[in-house]
């Protein structure tokens, strides 16, 4: 938070640690104002009595204004502060995540539990407790200078030990806190199902809002019901040394009137010793309780520390982050390199090497991929099909990049006239293009959604329109807001495929990926979208994945995808005589058209 903003940070601890002597200063006054009551009788002047009750007056007004007005203002400043940097750290950490790693379960409970930790809460309480130590070691200096000690070791005892119960009470609450996450984050996907426009066609048809409404509702009351049991648990473990601390405040009171030598007392150090025992013996709980928060805190910050040390998708962090491209770009001029591009094709453009790739989704037990190798050279428009669960999507996730391989690599090679350079999938993020079956729809605007593909572009609005009416769409209007909920235009289907059909050609980058491009469109739109496939891909390398295999066709080579294995490849026309997987597929394809 310092970090951030540093005046209230600051102004927090100051005010609050500055405060810490005007508490003797208090007590010092109420004792010379005490004594001298007592000791006045008229016709003595009252003159020192009133200078005693001024003191005591403007101390109380510093007390009230100087500390009271600034230190809330400090507070609900650094409040702001703290849930905002909290949140921010832990959404910028999730975006340099490796997808596999965003959509693991136990990633998501440890980001559910992480969000839970408070810095700004953290901060104060902290603050709060160095406070509440040094007034309490004042209190305690001043019993001892007044000769009570056994009454000043009683009230540490009686404190450690509820401190140490309420301790443990709340490790066992956070640690119930923790087991929760996963209920919790089901509990928020229930809520989010039902609000949210995507589920709201099949809740509705379906009439599954009771359903889910009622699993909510036994989710919920299951977990407080768990959290219920659990407090009192801990709340009767705590009536015992709660009593025992009541009890030896009570008897120190009584011990300051009933030891040997309280008579001698006088009535101003009476007061002083009967504030400091009941400021002493009220401010154990703030004492305690604000231990309490911080041994919460500790165990989500270690979460939360857990979470920003997950590993992070390397490459793809320094390409967010602004270095200088050249040193990401290992530029190969190995004989190797240039003899896989000689037999490949044109001299100049991507080609894209896969070696011995595999893969398995973390948990799963068997891989998704096996040992595939294929080779997409410079120019080339290549298909890929294959049955559903295949392994399609998940072989484009690594071709991209979002997925790291579990053996074998991915390479990319921009091959130039003098030299190749190489990148890991990963890194290669600026070569390549994709239209994604599942696409992102933002309810943004229409500039927005486009310059999603090249951000530095989003104000140029020719390069924008360009991008829009060679993705064959008809609308116009940059700076219209797109989504009915935000009051916008709805586009349909159809008209989304062309809007990120644009946000990939803005990029203008040597490599397409266009995954099931056309299962949003009608036949007259599919038969455009196929034509622009070809011209958008003219000059490029594109991969082109389809359960269409009238458009899988058109490519110069296709993959056929088994079981996570590459089963066949070959033009159309090669496959086809080879009569195996491809020429089955297309031959049932071709019968519906008969
Ligand atoms: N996140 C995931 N975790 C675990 N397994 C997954 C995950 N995503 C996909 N799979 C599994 O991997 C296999 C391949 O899935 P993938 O989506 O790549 O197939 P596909 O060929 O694209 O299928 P379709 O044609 O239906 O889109 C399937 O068995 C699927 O269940």
């Amino acid at each position: 938070m310092y970090r951030v903003e540093r005046k209230p940070v600051i102004v927090l601890a100051l005010t609050l640690l500055l405060a810490l002597p005007l508490l003797p200063a208090e007590l010092w006054f109420v004792k010379t104002l005490v004594d001298r009551i007592q000791q006045w009788s008229a016709p003595q002047p009252i003159g020192p009595i009133v200078a005693s009750a001024a003191w005591l007056a403007i101390l109380m007004g510093v007390i009230n204004i100087g500390l009271g007005v600034p230190i809330p203002m400090a507070q609900t400043r650094l409040n702001e502060i703290g849930a905002l940097e909290g949140q921010r750290l832990l959404l910028h950490k999730t975006a340099r995540l490796p997808l596999a790693s965003v959509e693991a379960p136990h990633v998501g409970d440890l980001r559910e539990r992480a969000m839970q930790v408070s810095i700004y809460e953290t901060f104060n309480t902290g603050i709060q407790m160095m406070q509440n130590v040094m007034r309490a070691a004042i209190l305690i200096g001043i019993m001892l200078v007044y000769g009570q000690t056994l009454p000043a070791v009683a009230v540490c005892a009686a404190a450690l030990l509820l401190a140490y119960v309420s301790g443990r009470s709340a490790e066992s609450l956070e640690k119930l806190n923790r087991m929760q996450a996963p209920n919790r984050r089901l509990l928020s996907y229930y809520a989010s199902l039902m609000t949210r426009r995507e589920a709201a066609k099949e809740i509705r048809l379906f009439g599954l809002g009771g359903l889910l409404a009622d699993r909510w509702k036994s989710s919920y009351e299951r977990q407080a019901d768990e959290t219920g049991k659990a407090v009192r648990a801990s709340e009767l473990r705590k009536i015992g040394p709660e009593l025992l601390s009541a009890l030896v405040g009570g008897l120190i009171v009584a011990m300051l009137v009933l030891l040997p030598g309280a008579s001698e007392l006088s009535a101003g150090d009476f007061s002083i010793l009967f504030m400091v025992v009941t400021m002493l013996v009220s401010q154990l709980p703030d004492l305690i309780g604000g231990g309490v928060i911080l041994r919460r805190q500790r165990l989500r910050w270690e979460d939360f520390r857990a979470y920003m040390e997950l590993e992070e998708d390397k490459d793809r962090r320094e390409e967010q982050e602004p270095v200088d491209s050249n040193a990401k770009i290992r530029t190969d001029v190995s004989s190797e390199a240039n003899g896989a591009v000689a037999s490949a094709g044109p001299a100049n453009g991507f080609l894209l090497q896969v070696r011995d790739l595999r893969f398995r989704y973390p948990g799963a037990l068997r891989d998704t991929i096996h040992d595939l190798s294929l080779t997409i050279p410079p120019g080339c428009t290549a298909a890929l099909v294959g049955e559903n669960g295949s392994g399609k999507s998940t072989l484009v996730k690594l071709l991209t990049g979002l997925y790291a391989p579990s053996a074998g690599e991915v390479v990319w090679r921009n091959v130039g006239r003098d030299a190749v350079e190489v990148k890991s999938a990963a890194s290669a993020g600026e070569s390549f293009s994709a239209v994604f079956q599942n696409f992102a729809k933002l309810q943004v605007t229409l500039r927005e959604n486009v310059a999603l593909g090249k951000l530095s572009a989003i104000r140029e609005d020719t390069a924008l329109q360009a991008a829009l009416q060679d993705a064959g769409s008809k609308l116009h209007g940059l700076d219209r807001q797109i989504g009915a909920p935000f009051g916008g235009i709805e586009p349909s289907g159809g008209e989304w495929q062309k809007i990120v059909t644009a946000r990939a050609l803005l990029r203008d980058a040597g490599f397409v990926f266009f995954d099931e491009p056309t299962a949003a469109l009608d036949p007259q739109a599919e038969k455009e979208a196929f034509e622009l496939f070809l011209r958008v891909t003219e000059g490029r390398s594109a991969l082109l994945v389809t359960h269409r295999l009238g458009a899988a066709k058109l490519a110069d080579t296709i993959f056929v995808l088994k079981d996570g294995r590459l089963a066949e490849q070959g033009t159309h026309e090669e496959l086809m005589r080879r009569d195996g997987e491809y020429s089955r597929m297309f031959r049932l394809q071709a019968r519906w058209y008969e």
